[in-house]
């Protein structure tokens, strides 16, 4: 009898549960769909009215996380015998996050992530010369094409100073208010909460450290073959051979990726170009059909087209009439329709790729759209970043931008091949510490382990260690905060998910590729108009978080693990490359001169 009453009692918990989160879709697509718009009315109209209309909505949004979490909490306070799907919605209900502050502290809260983010978004440099110039795309551009050292070293302290220092102390605030949110939902801190979405039993960190060690010598190859290109361009009395590379030659604000000086590392000159831009430039292409070109990609490989929704209402560049965020975003509105980007795009390669990113996270939204809200997610937030970076490898090929006419000929030689790996490589490989380091960074502050007092000190020692890279003029521990001049700071971004996403996104290649009947090396494989492809990452892209991500690795690998050995395959030809060029320049790879300051 007593089984009997167990059973039919787990059979009601079970009707209730699936009740209650079919009633929670309903009510949170209407919740999510407010304060999305909201958020999306502020970042494309920055002002006061925006944002109290963004905050106004995100407290409403923050009731209902509440109601429904507190209800959750005492209906289902065991979750471990309903079916998974229930179980899986329930728990991440539970999750009340910000919605935990009280309304003073909420308020606070959304002030001081919104002022941080305004800060940033219209913070610019006034040059020697007068110019005043902000990031997005003046800053961008000074940093990646202007080859004056001391422009360059004039234009980074205006960023960094000009972004970072004001937000020095509100970053502290607001801090203390995030860790006060995640410790009222258990987790030890915010960093441990963000941790929990990689359903890794704590081993997160360990992981992503074991990945890093086995990329590390191919990076400090990298580093020591620029290093030496940089020598020759700037001299001894900037550059020591020994030592970290200063952080402002690398073509990039933050020296995340050096593609930029790509023109200053060629291996062989003469042969045809990696880079698509003069022929975009030539062609006339405009951002429209920078936006169509990527589309019709996706739809090669039989997924799906962009809605009608999203033609009406993305925006491709940024307005003279009002400030915006730059920064590009893709947006889900939850109503299954409603998918937009915001782009200040500008007519080259870097943002070719950038629209296949954000045209990435689109397609993932429209694949899961029939999901329950719980459920519309990443597998993890770094399968979310790989989606558009894996057809981008595709895209980036000499032999794809050939057929779509954005390069006039294809090379088939050891020499061009070296050329288009290394140019891969100054922006996959380069990205790698730097992936890594800005949450390293950011766990050591949540954990407390890292006080405002050592904010500056603690990103400089990050900086030097995994980067090899060292700031052009002096920090002052006491005003600087150079962690607020990088965008997913002040945005509150979690950034993990790069790192992660520039691992898997070789094996998601990889296994493309191989679905796609590539044969040859795997630097070579376009798997454009592939339906087989297509057909792999779609069983995994329809997912979302329905399940955790080790499944839907599996689903689209064959196996359930992260593993560095994709991207080591891809790169192989340019590894051994990078190591005899290192030898016959007679460089050791690495930095031991650390306090050697330019
Ligand atoms: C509403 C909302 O926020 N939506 C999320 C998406 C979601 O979560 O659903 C979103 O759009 N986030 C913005 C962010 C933008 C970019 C970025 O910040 N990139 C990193 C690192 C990097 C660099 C090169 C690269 O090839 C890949 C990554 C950086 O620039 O440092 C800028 C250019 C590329 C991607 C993004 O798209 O990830
Ligand atoms: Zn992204």
């Amino acid at each position: 009898v007593e089984h009997q009453i167990n059973k039919s009692a787990r059979a009601d918990l079970q009707s209730e549960a699936v009740a209650f989160t079919a009633n929670y879709s309903t009510d949170a697509a209407e919740v999510y769909y407010n304060s999305s718009l909201a958020a999306w009315n502020y970042q494309t109209g920055i002002s006061e009215e925006n944002l109290n209309a963004m905050n106004a909505e995100n407290v409403k949004s923050a009731a209902f996380t509440k109601m429904y979490g507190e209800q959750a909490k005492a209906e289902f306070p065991d979750t471990s015998k309903l079916e998974e799907s229930e179980r899986r919605q329930i728990d991440s209900i539970k999750i009340l996050g910000t919605a935990n502050l009280n309304e003073a502290d909420l308020n606070q809260y959304n002030d001081l992530t919104g002022g941080m983010e305004a800060t940033y978004s219209t913070a610019t440099v006034t040059m020697p010369d007068g110019r005043v110039l902000n990031l997005d795309p003046d800053l961008t551009a000074l940093m990646a094409t202007s080859r004056d050292y001391n422009e360059l070293k004039y234009a980074w302290k205006g960023w960094y100073e000009a972004a970072g220092r004001p937000i020095r102390d509100d970053y502290e605030s607001f801090v203390t208010l995030s860790n006060k949110a995640s410790v009222a939902d258990g987790f030890a801190d915010t960093g441990e909460y963000w941790r929990s979405w990689y359903e890794m039993n704590g081993q997160l960190e360990a992981t992503v450290d074991a990945l890093w060690a086995e990329l590390q010598p191919l990076y400090t190859e990298l580093h020591a073959y620029v290093r030496r290109k940089l020598y020759e361009k700037y001299g001894s009395n900037y550059i020591n051979l020994k030592a970290p590379i200063p952080a402002h030659l690398l073509g990039n604000m933050w020296a995340q990726q050096w593609g930029n000086i790509y023109d200053l590392v060629e291996p062989y000159s003469g042969k045809t170009g990696v880079d698509a831009t003069p022929a975009m430039q030539s062609q006339g292409y405009d951002a429209m059909k920078m936006f169509k070109t990527s589309e019709e990609f996706f739809v090669s490989l039989g997924l799906d087209k962009m809605t009608d929704e999203f033609w009406a209402n993305t925006m491709f560049v940024k307005p003279t009439d009002r400030d915006v965020v730059c920064h590009a975003s893709a947006w889900d509105f939850y109503n299954k329709v409603d998918f937009r980007i915001k782009m200040c795009t500008v007519v080259n390669m870097e943002d070719l790729i950038t629209i296949h990113h954000e045209m990435g996270h689109i397609q993932y939204y429209q694949q899961y759209k029939d999901q329950p809200i719980p459920f519309r997610g990443g597998a993890n937030p770094g399968f979310h970043e790989a989606v558009g970076d894996t057809l981008a490898l595709s895209v980036s090929t000499p032999k794809h931008l050939n057929k779509i006419g954005l390069l006039d000929e294809v090379e088939e030689d050891d020499e061009a091949d070296i050329n288009y790996l290394l140019s891969q490589a100054m922006d996959k490989i380069a990205f790698l510490p730097f992936g890594l380091m800005i949450d390293k960074w950011r766990w050591s502050v949540f954990s407390g382990d890292t006080p405002k007092a050592k904010y500056q000190e603690k990103w400089d020692q990050l900086r030097k260690d995994l980067q090899g890279i060292t700031p052009p003029v002096e920090r002052d521990g006491t005003t600087d905060f150079d962690p607020g001049a990088k965008y997913h700071v002040p945005a509150n971004t979690p950034y993990i998910r790069y790192f992660v996403s520039f691992v898997v996104q070789f094996q998601f290649y990889q296994s493309m590729c191989n679905a796609s009947g590539h044969q040859g090396p795997l630097y070579k494989c376009d798997f454009y108009q592939s339906k087989e492809a297509g057909a792999k990452l779609q069983k995994m892209l329809e997912l979302g978080s329905s399940k955790p991500w080790q499944f839907a690795m599996n689903e689209i690998t064959g196996s359930a693990d992260m593993s560095t050995l994709a991207l080591q395959e891809y790169f192989s030809p340019l590894t051994a490359w990078l190591k005899q060029k290192n030898l016959e320049n007679g460089d050791t790879p690495g930095w031991t001169d650390m306090d050697w300051r330019p």
